[in-house]
């Protein structure tokens, strides 16, 4: 019966699982959609957060449990049908327990019974894996342009004659196998007792000799035997499945970092429509988990009044994008302290703030959307509003960009990918199905950062932007459409505190009511254009080497 009930419960798990599946993934996809995109980046960057759990997994340790379950049947009624046995089915059962309990339990050798971590040091071992890198896609271009790949190939056979026999295996499989012989013979000929066993009482009483009842009882020792293995050898997937289901439910208890505020913005009585005001008091903080022995920020004291078109330069890593982070509080400082309209910044609600604030930098992606909806996620109240998206595609100056693609608008850059063919050598018709089906457009890397820069209008195109900040958005872009971009992004400064991080910043200072100079993590100057050109400093120095590029160019 229990035979009939593990083969039926085995059959119903095989009809039901494809439903099942679609039910209990679609479940734990909004699940982790839901708790995933509610972190903020100071927790996601949390080693400790974890990084969710993929819900392949979740099915998978599904029909996993659901085995176990089938396999703990099937040992019940083998360990009922041998215990019942006359001639010693006790005994019996408990000598076909003697080998799994051996091979899984008291001979294994494992090495980390709780918690571990271990890595690899060998600069050799590092150099294979890392060469072994090489043949993905990604470097192709680069290694056939510059033409690395024979000093690959000779690194790659240096590195592996340098590791010389050193095993690769993984730690576990060199720490968990024995020394001596000695446990492999125990645990194989303990498989072989219950055969010992029946011989020794054939032994003392030759008359119970009969070649059905040994071969019933060989064949159910056997099979006892097998299902206990199996179960033991799955007692670390269980454990397994345990943890994973306690990650996936602790995702719900990861408290964000960045604690929100209940004050509302705008403040009625504080607040202006020119747009937001910031005051920074020794503003100190450098990035959770950073390496760098210095802050990011250091001592960071200066007022930006509503309204204000702010221009932020100075060379790489002087803080310039780190700043922008904490004015739109994507992290918190560590010290010191940020003001908007003469508040604290922790104290407003930080739905209120995003409403209210735009970013636009150069590592903004497109999303896996088609371009309409890339557009109008600018300002999802609006998302259907194809009047305001051509506008924004307009002002994003994408509009040549968007014309150039078959299906304009509704183009989507980067398509979920589902076909699949093989073995299509010969096979011409089927080829050109598959490369049709799923065919992928490219643009180039100026070619996004206008569509991105497009989401940004769209977003202004809400009415509620008060702070709005381009953080090297051109990098890209040719100078025309650079300037373009930089000369719509100001027309639409009304009522909005605008800040423009930029290199190349020539064009834009003589409308920057303020400039601040950023070396090291400090504002190391901080006036007009005229101020700090007549103080003949950092900025004046930066300013003069591009003016002397182009003087130089005219020569
Ligand atoms: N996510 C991060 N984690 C750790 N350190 C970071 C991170 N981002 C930046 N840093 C470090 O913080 C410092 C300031 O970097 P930031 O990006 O603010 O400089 P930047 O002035 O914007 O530079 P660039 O002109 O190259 O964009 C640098 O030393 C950098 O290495």
């Amino acid at each position: 019966m229990c035979g009939v009930f593990s083969s039926t419960l085995q059959w119903s798990i095989h009809h039901v699982a494809p439903n099942l599946q679609r039910e209990i993934t679609a479940h734990f996809q909004e699940y982790m959609l839901k708790e995933r995109l509610r972190l903020d980046l100071p927790t996601i960057a949390d080693k400790n957060t974890g990084s969710g759990v993929h819900t392949f997994y979740i099915w998978h340790n599904f029909q996993f449990l659901c085995g176990v379950f089938e396999r703990l049947f099937r040992l019940i009624s083998q360990v009922v049908f041998t215990v019942q046995q006359p001639s010693g089915g006790i005994t019996l059962t408990l000598l076909s327990l003697v080998s799994p309990v051996l091979t899984t339990g008291l001979l294994r050798r494992n090495p980390w019974k709780g918690a571990f971590i271990y890595y690899a040091s060998n600069f050799d071992y590092l150099r294979v894996g890392a060469l072994n890198m090489f043949v993905s896609e990604e470097y192709r271009e680069e290694i056939i342009a510059g033409n690395v790949g024979t000093w690959i190939v000779r690194e790659y056979e240096r590195a592996r004659k340098a590791l010389g026999k050193i095993s690769d295996a993984s730690p576990h499989a060199i720490y968990s196998t024995h020394p001596t012989p000695i446990p492999n013979i125990l645990t194989n000929l303990s498989g072989d007792l219950p055969t010992f066993y029946w011989a020794a009482s054939v032994l003392f009483d030759p008359r119970a000799f009969s070649i059905t009842s040994f071969a019933i009882l060989q064949q159910h020792a056997q099979a006892l035997r097998f299902t206990v293995s199996v179960l033991f050898s799955e007692v670390s997937g269980i454990q397994d499945c345990v943890i994973m289901t306690k990650d996936l439910y602790k995702m719900a208890d990861v408290k964000n970092k960045i604690v929100d505020g209940d004050q509302p913005y705008p403040n009625p009585t504080l607040s202006s429509d020119k747009g937001m005001a910031f005051e920074l008091r020794n503003v100190s903080f450098s990035y959770p988990g950073g390496t760098s022995k210095e802050n990011a920020i250091r001592n960071l004291s200066f007022k930006i009044p509503a309204g204000h078109l702010v221009v932020i330069v100075g060379p790489n890593g002087s803080g310039k994008s780190s700043l922008i982070k904490l004015l739109n509080r994507l992290y918190d400082v560590d010290s010191g302290e940020i003001l908007v309209d003469g508040i604290p910044i922790k104290n407003y609600r930080l739905a209120d703030l995003q409403r209210v604030q735009s970013l636009l930098t150069q590592d903004h992606k497109l999303y896996p959307l088609t371009l309409a909806e890339n557009i109008s996620l600018g300002n999802p109240d609006k998302f259907d509003d194809m009047e305001m998206v051509e506008n924004a595609v307009k002002d994003g100056g994408a509009s040549e960009v968007i014309s150039k693609l078959k299906d304009g608008l509704e183009t989507n850059l980067n398509p979920m990918q589902t076909a699949y063919g093989s073995q299509l050598e010969g096979h011409k018709k089927l080829e050109s199905i598959l490369e049709n089906l799923e065919n992928k457009a490219d643009v180039s890397g100026g070619e996004k950062q206008r569509l991105v820069a497009a989401r940004t209008f769209m977003r202004f195109s809400s009415g509620n932007i008060r702070f709005a900040v381009a953080d090297e958005p051109s990098s890209a872009l040719d100078p025309k459409a650079e300037h373009r971009l930089f000369q719509r992004l100001r027309e639409s400064g009304q009522g909005k505190t605008m800040i423009f991080v930029t290199h190349r910043f020539g064009h834009l200072t003589k409308y920057a009511n303020l400039i601040i100079c950023m070396k090291d993590g400090q504002a190391v100057e901080i006036g007009t254009h005229k101020e700090l050109m007549a103080r003949g400093g950092e900025y004046s120095e930066l300013y003069n080497v591009q003016a002397q590029a182009f003087a130089d160019s005219t020569l």
